[in-house]
Formats: structure tokens, C-alpha cells, sequence
């Protein structure tokens, strides 16, 4: 199948690119580029030399819409609500890294994006991309809104507990951490070395873009409203994600029972990786592969669960839950193309 990718010198598409690099269904057909179109990818990413020598191209929808059968967006939001109505239009189906179609309610999205919204029916078509929950829906979906990195491991490590109506859906404290790549390769006085390096920062509290897509998942779940308390923290490292969640226990359950729960939720979905009790999981255990993976602690003392979920932003946060939920769209093994082990150290 022949794919394009636009945004095509940013982290999200350099990642894709590493996946469907070696992906042995798909051929990348055309890498879209706004501001260095006409130029050499490994130009911009030494990294590729020889390896991926199509040149960067400038949008035409009509002519792309020919060539291909699907298309990624890795753009900032904001452009892909612009431009996936032309390829929907055509019948290629798209998948968007950005928020532009994450949010249902386009009241919702201005208050938060402060922007217009894509047009409701648009926002109406999108499917959610959470590959483990959504599966059926990804399945046989034209538009796929793939989750933001944050909402990805909180939403992984949190549905499970909801959907066992095991603990207080008002109780939910997320405290996340994020390297450095979660911002993209543009820069920025905030993501600048010295003021990044042996430096730890919180973040749009409170005002966070993901906090309006966990709690559109949750109350899915949960079946009633909700609000989470969601804090941000920049990391000085370049991948991975900690989503260290509190939340308080129902009724008095171990940890192991709690460790039985999920694995039997997550059977079947090898990239969520259930810890056994007493271990706990660190980025680097995911760096570079689309795993999430899962540890817990329930206290009995003050009867709050602590739920600790990694993945890597760009793969599971990303670009790698991306080409998952291509695989799913063509009833391809999920896996396909994705089957790496973490890079460790
Ligand atoms: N980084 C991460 O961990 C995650 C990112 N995302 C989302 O994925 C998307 C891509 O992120 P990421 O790759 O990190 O971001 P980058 O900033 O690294 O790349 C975005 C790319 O989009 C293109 N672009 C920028 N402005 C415009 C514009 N006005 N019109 C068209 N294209 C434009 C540029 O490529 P070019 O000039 O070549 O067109 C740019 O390199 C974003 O929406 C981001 O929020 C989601 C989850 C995790
Ligand atoms: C470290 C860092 O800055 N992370 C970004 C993550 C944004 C992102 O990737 O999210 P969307 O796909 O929803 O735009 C942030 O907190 O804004």
C-alpha cells in the first residue's frame, strides 16, 4: 500500500518513516514538506543517507490523492483540519498525529486549542486512535485521530481500573513527565540545552490541551462526567513519558489482584505490558518501541492505587501507534513493522 506523509521533517515523521521503513506491506510514496520542499531528506536527517533518497515534495492533494491510499498528518494542529476534508473527499484515508480531530465537541477544542474547530462532521467521523481500546472502531475507520502522547499512557493505565469499577473516577490524580522530544524539533527558550539540562520543570497546569481528551475517554468509561487533576513536568531527557497515577481504591484490593485485573484486560494486546508485583517500570524500558508498559502499587495504609505507565512519546506517543492503527485499518497483524525490543541502555 502506498502511503504519504506530511509534516515530513518533523520527529513525529522521521519516526514513521523508521517504521514503514521496514514495514513489508506499505512503500512510502511521497514525504510531504512546507518549508523544505524540493530538498533531500537526508539532507535534513544525515541519518537516512542512502537509505530513504526520496526527495521532499510540495502538497498537491489532486496528484497525491492519485498516487496514494492513505496519508499521514505529523503537523502541528491546525493543519490537518484544513487539508484531510480534500483527501476524505477522495476516499484516502488519513491518519492524524495531531489534536485536530481528537476532541468531539468543537466548543470544546476552541476553548483549549484557541482556534476554530474542524467542521463537527469531520469531528464527528474521526475515530479515536487508542489502538487497545478503540480496535474494532480503528478497524473500519476513514479518519483516524491519533491519541497525544500524555493522553496515550494515562489513558492505558487508567481504563482498565474504570472499567473494573474498581476505583473513585473523582479521585484521579495524573502526574506526568515527558522528555524533551514530546515539544518537536522546532526550538524554543523553554527546550533550549542550558535552560533543559539538570533541570526539572512543571508546566501548563491546568491548562493542558490533553487534559479535555483523558477526561472525554474517561467519562466514556466511567459512563458519568468527571474532571482529573493533570500536571505536566518536562524531563531533561530526549524520549519517554511517566504517567505516575493516584486514584483511590473502591474497596480494599491488593496489589496482585489489581496486577490480575489488568493482565487479563490487556490478553491478546502484546504492546501493553502488565509488571509483576513489586516491579516497577522506567522509560528506558520502552525507549524505542511501541510497548506501554503497566506497574502498581495499592496501598493498603491509605487505600489510594498508584499506577506507574511509560511509553516512548514518539512511538507509542506517536508515530508507533500510528502505523498500529494502519495495521488494524488493513487487518494487518498489529504488530507489523513495529516488532522491536527496546533499546537498552
Ligand atoms: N513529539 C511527540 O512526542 C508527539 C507529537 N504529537 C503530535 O504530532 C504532530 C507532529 O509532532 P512533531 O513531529 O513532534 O512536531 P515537529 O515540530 O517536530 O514537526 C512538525 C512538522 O510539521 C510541519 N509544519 C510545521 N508548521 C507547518 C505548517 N504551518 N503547515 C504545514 N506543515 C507544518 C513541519 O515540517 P515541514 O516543514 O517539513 O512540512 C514540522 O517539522 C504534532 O501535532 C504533535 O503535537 C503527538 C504525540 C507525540
Ligand atoms: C514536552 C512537551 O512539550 N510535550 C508537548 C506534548 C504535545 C503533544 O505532542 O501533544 P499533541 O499531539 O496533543 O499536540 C506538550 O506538552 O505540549
Amino acid at each position: 500500500m502506498k502511503v504519504a506523509i506530511i509534516g515530513g521533517t518533523g520527529y513525529g515523521a522521521i519516526e514513521l518513516i523508521r517504521f514503514l521503513y521496514n514495514h513489508p506491506y506499505t512503500e512510502i510514496e511521497a514525504i510531504i514538506s512546507h518549508s523544505q520542499s524540493g530538498e533531500r531528506l537526508d539532507s535534513v536527517y544525515p541519518h537516512v543517507t542512502d537509505l530513504v533518497i526520496e526527495p521532499l515534495e510540495t502538497l498537491n492533494i489532486d496528484q497525491l490523492a492519485e498516487r496514494v491510499e492513505l496519508v499521514f498528518f505529523a503537523t502541528p494542529p491546525g493543519i490537518s483540519k484544513k487539508l484531510a476534508p480534500g483527501f476524505l473527499a477522495k476516499r484516502i484515508k488519513c491518519i492524524d498525529l495531531s489534536g485536530d480531530f481528537r476532541l468531539k465537541s468543537s466548543q470544546v477544542y476552541q476553548d483549549w486549542y484557541q482556534g476554530s474547530a474542524a467542521e463537527q462532521q469531520y469531528l464527528d467521523l474521526a475515530v479515536y486512535g487508542l489502538s487497545e481500546i478503540y480496535t474494532e472502531e480503528v478497524k473500519n475507520a476513514e479518519l483516524i485521530a491519533n491519541p497525544g502522547c500524555y493522553p496515550t499512557a494515562s489513558l492505558l493505565g487508567l481504563i482498565p481500573a474504570l472499567n473494573h469499577g474498581m476505583v473513585d473516577p473523582q479521585s484521579i490524580i495524573i502526574d506526568a513527565k515527558s522528555g524533551v522530544s514530546g515539544a518537536g524539533r522546532s526550538t524554543s527558550l523553554n527546550t533550549h540545552y542550558p535552560e533543559m539540562n539538570e533541570n526539572l520543570k512543571a508546566y501548563k497546569l491546568g491548562q493542558h490541551k490533553h487534559i479535555p481528551e483523558i477526561e472525554q475517554a474517561l467519562q466514556i468509561e466511567a459512563g458519568k462526567e468527571l474532571k482529573v487533576a493533570f500536571s505536566t513536568h518536562l524531563v531533561p531527557m530526549t524520549r519517554g513519558i511517566m504517567s505516575t497515577i493516584y486514584v483511590n481504591a473502591i474497596e480494599e484490593i491488593s496489589t496482585k489482584e489489581v496486577i490480575e485485573a489488568y493482565t487479563a484486560f490487556y490478553d491478546g494486546h502484546p504492546f501493553v505490558r502488565v509488571r509483576r508485583e513489586g516491579e516497577l517500570p522506567a522509560t528506558r524500558e520502552v525507549y524505542g518501541s511501541n510497548f506501554c508498559d503497566l506497574g502498581f502499587y495499592s496501598d493498603q495504609r491509605t487505600g489510594k492505587l498508584t499506577i506507574v505507565s511509560v511509553i516512548d512519546n514518539l512511538v507509542k506517543g506517536a508515530s508507533g501507534q500510528a502505523v498500529q492503527n494502519m495495521n488494524l485499518l488493513n487487518g494487518w497483524e498489529p504488530s507489523t513493522g513495529l516488532n522491536y525490543l527496546p533499546i537498552y541502555p
